[in-house]
């Protein structure tokens, strides 16, 4: 099909679940075939391959179990092939992407090397772009693959790559915008290149954050997020059962959410979506009828609190040093330290001779790599007397004008005043309240934070 220049040009992402199988990738392509917008296709590996590869990535020593993970991996995507009987030259290629995977794992269990962990990573998305591209073909659809890293510049930190927005500009023009006229493209999620070629993946859950990139490129009228729950809800609905889906969230809002630990969305996804004024859909793709959620630069309503999130595992590092007392270039010394292992600070507070601080782990390295690592506490020590505090949850409250409205704070915590509160911060953000409690209260506090502000 050719397309004009004015035709309303749609990238459309499906997630880990909405690929995991054979019967799964057939409702990636009704949605995709119903849609001629539909110009570019972003995939993620399907369901469980991803955590399979960084288990691999961080190597396995013992040949078995390192044989047992490739099997499991293989197992999934064999048993797609079964049922779509793909063209002999993609069964080749996967078999081929296989044999790569087996070989980097082998490498990876002898010793650590991080280019070799992202190579490794990216084949789960490779696999799937392939067989995705092959069920479109089957069903008459004329699709092809493109491989995501001639277009995706990054840097070079391997495990949580930056991208180059201005690069992949150039880049897609150059190399993509000519096959959207002529195909329907399939590419990968989560995966580029760095500038002397080598593969880099986004960090987890980075498929959503590229293929807002390739709408920032493109363009795009609309960049449609397909995965296994019908928008963004009130709250996860795993842990609050009573959660609903909203049909209108700002771009502010939705970005603070993802943050903040709704795993819906990759936290970066919505800069280049919202720098390019590309409206967001969040849809199901099992029930593509449904409303879904649209994030916009305005919404229709406003309200103070708008939703729930939670981010667990959250460590507590409370540094004291009696040489902040009067003194200046402590706290920049601190923050050097923790930009240089590339760390971000999101809830802070500060006293004469103390700083308590919260470690943003948004978009958390690809092969699982902790935070707080040994090399960074040797560091901080050096400066002060470091205390890590873990089992910690943050929660935040989402909405308009938190910070300005009289008694929002006191009804939360006139909510949840049995709980103990570790730390609050409030006024950063007009649409954010954070404060961290013990991860065991999170789902309790969840729970009656939401009856009491989004159930009336
Ligand atoms: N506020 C929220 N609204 C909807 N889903 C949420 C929210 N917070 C967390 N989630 C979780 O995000 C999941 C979808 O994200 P993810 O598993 O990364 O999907 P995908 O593999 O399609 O990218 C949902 O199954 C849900 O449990
Ligand atoms: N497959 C990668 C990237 C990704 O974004 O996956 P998903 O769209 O399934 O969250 C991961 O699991 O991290």
């Amino acid at each position: 099909m050719q397309i004009h220049s004015n035709f309303p040009m749609v990238v459309a992402k499906f997630g880990g679940t909405s690929v995991a199988d054979y019967a799964a990738l057939q409702r990636c392509a009704d949605i995709i075939v119903n849609n001629p917008a539909i110009r570019l296709v972003v995939v993620s590996a399907a369901a469980g391959v991803t955590n399979r590869l960084a288990a691999l990535a961080a190597g396995i020593a013992d040949s078995a179990a390192r044989e047992q993970v490739l099997t499991e991996i293989m197992t999934i995507q064999h048993n797609i092939q079964q049922e779509l009987q793909p063209a002999p030259e993609v069964a080749a290629q996967i078999r081929d992407y296989l044999v790569n995977m087996a070989q980097l794992s082998a490498q990876l269990a002898e010793q650590t090397l991080e280019a070799a962990q992202d190579e490794l990573l990216a084949y789960g998305e490779r696999c799937s772009s392939l067989l995705l591209t092959e069920v479109l073909r089957q069903r008459g659809h004329t699709a092809r693959d493109f491989n995501a890293c001639e277009v995706i510049r990054t840097d070079s930190h391997f495990g949580h790559a930056d991208p180059r927005p201005k690069r992949i500009g150039m880049l897609v023009k150059e190399h993509l915008s000519g096959l959207l006229e002529n195909y329907c493209v399939v590419t990968q999620g989560f995966i580029g290149a760095d500038a002397a070629g080598r593969t880099t993946t986004l960090g987890r859950g980075g498929s959503d954050y590229s293929a807002a990139l390739f709408a920032e490129a493109l363009n795009a009228h609309a960049l449609q997020i397909w995965t296994d729950v019908d928008g963004i809800y009130s709250c996860d609905p795993r842990q609050v059962p009573n959660a609903r889906p909203i049909t209108e969230i700002t771009f502010a809002e939705a970005a603070e959410m993802a943050t903040f630990g709704a795993k819906i969305l990759h936290p970066a996804t919505l800069v280049p979506a919202q720098r390019a004024q590309v409206p967001v859909f969040v849809g199901c793709t099992r029930e593509p009828e449904k409303p879904g959620t649209w994030i916009r630069n305005q919404t229709q309503e406003r309200p103070v609190c708008r939703a729930l999130s939670v981010r667990r595992g959250q460590v507590l590092l409370t540094v004291r040093s009696l040489n902040m007392l009067h003194a200046r270039g402590f706290l920049a010394e601190l923050f050097a330290i923790l930009a240089r292992h590339r760390i971000s600070v999101d809830l802070i507070t500060t006293s004469e001779v103390s700083v308590a601080l919260t470690l943003d782990a948004t978009g958390s390295h690809s092969s699982g790599r902790k935070l707080v690592t040994p090399k960074l506490m040797a560091e901080l020590e050096a400066l002060c007397d470091v205390s890590v505090e873990e089992g910690l949850a943050l929660i935040a409250v989402i909405g308009h004008q938190l910070s300005n409205t009289p008694r929002v704070a006191s009804r939360i915590f006139s909510c949840i005043s049995e709980k103990n509160i570790r730390m609050i911060s409030q006024g950063a953000s007009p649409n954010n309240l954070c404060f961290l409690v013990r991860e065991d209260d999170a789902t309790d506090i969840l729970q009656t934070l939401h009856r009491g502000f989004l159930e009336a």
